[in-house]
């Protein structure tokens, strides 16, 4: 049997080097850079076009506004990232859509002011909107802590059962494999091989294969040293962006301003979104130069941090520059 397309279309892990390890010198990302500009550098450009409209605010979260570091578990924000998330949050509808499980990037970021999608989108809590009919399926109401209506959207529900079969039968077949780590993000789930050696990498790959062909409803994606298995459903974190302006009440509006932050491929989908509305920012967090569809970009998450602080700053700035009226005087 010939491999699903989906692996097909994956570098082979064996010699891949990871997205956040290829090689470069100065002079390509330079010239990247022109194509790319640094977020930062561009910063007054990029709001000029921004002010007077809607912006609404999206992120991801490992390797955006945590470093990659070995242990998935321990990609901890630091405290001057969470406080910089907040303050954004403060000024702009703003919503964390992660590859994680909902309740493990909350565990990690702890904001009550943000929005949460997981599982790269197919975990939404968003705030109560009104739903079509044919929407209405997968929907749960909720309320949060302040008692404020949510709803959460999950439209690979139906998937659950076949994902913890998934599940066990990926940490049976790669018991014997050093290094290995599963994780559960709830509707999808990560193979991470970063702590596998070489020597292991080809009979890893192999034994995730054996499991993706017993199961044709799901695709296998990749990410920084990941295989991420998920239903084969036509939901990314680009139809989680318009899922969240739209409950946001902002999906129709002319004026709408989306701004993504992300720096792993599964963000390029909402990349694409920003891309063909024609309307907002995209920003890729990275320090080598990637095929991408963001406009712009940021080097490392320290530069992410500049950028969330400068935008709270940004916002207050216009804000109170506008509240000043024809007098002079402040209203
Ligand atoms: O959409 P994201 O929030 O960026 O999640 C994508 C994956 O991120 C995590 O894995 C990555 O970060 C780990 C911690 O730094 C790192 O050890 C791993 O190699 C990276 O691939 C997360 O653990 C995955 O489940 C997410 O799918």
């Amino acid at each position: 049997m010939g491999f699903p397309k989906s692996i097909a279309r994956l570098k082979p892990i064996s010699n891949a080097k990871s997205d956040e390890e290829e090689s470069s010198d100065s002079h390509s990302y330079d010239s990247w850079l022109k194509k790319h500009p640094s977020a930062l550098d561009a910063f007054d450009r990029m709001m000029s076009t921004a002010e007077g409209r809607k912006i609404a605010v999206f992120l991801d979260y490992d390797g955006t506004l945590s470093p990659i570091v070995d242990d998935p578990d321990a990609a901890f924000m630091n405290d001057k990232m969470r406080s910089a998330v907040r303050e954004v949050g403060c000024c702009f509808p703003t919503s964390i859509i992660s590859g994680r499980s909902r309740d493990k990037v909350y565990e990690f970021v702890q904001l009550d002011n943000i929005y949460y999608a997981g599982s790269h989108g197919m975990d939404i809590m968003a705030p109560l909107h009104p739903l079509r009919p044919k929407d209405s399926k997968h929907h749960t109401r909720a309320v949060d802590w302040k008692g404020n209506k949510l709803v959460i959207y999950q439209p690979a529900h139906d998937f659950l059962p076949e994902i913890k079969q998934i599940q066990n039968s990926l940490r049976e077949r790669t018991a014997g494999i050093k290094g290995v780590n599963i994780e559960d993000n709830n509707f999808c789930m990560s193979v991470h091989f970063r702590n596998v050696m070489q020597k292991d990498l080809i009979t890893l790959k192999e034994q995730v294969e054996s499991v993706l062909e017993e199961h044709p409803h799901f695709r296998l994606t990749g990410g920084k040293k990941v295989l991420e298995l998920r239903p084969s459903i036509e939901w990314d974190k680009g139809h989680a962006l318009e899922y969240l302006l739209d409950s946001l009440g902002l999906a129709n509006s002319n004026d709408v301003f989306p701004i993504y932050i992300g720096d792993d491929r599964s963000d390029e989908d909402a990349f694409k979104v920003i891309q063909q509305r024609a309307q907002g920012h995209s920003i890729i967090v990275t320090s080598i130069p990637r095929d991408t569809k963001a406009s712009y970009s940021l080097g490392d998450t320290s530069e992410v941090l500049l950028f969330l602080e400068r935008l709270a700053w940004w916002k207050k700035k216009t804000t109170s520059a506008n509240s000043i009226n024809i007098n002079g005087t402040r209203e």
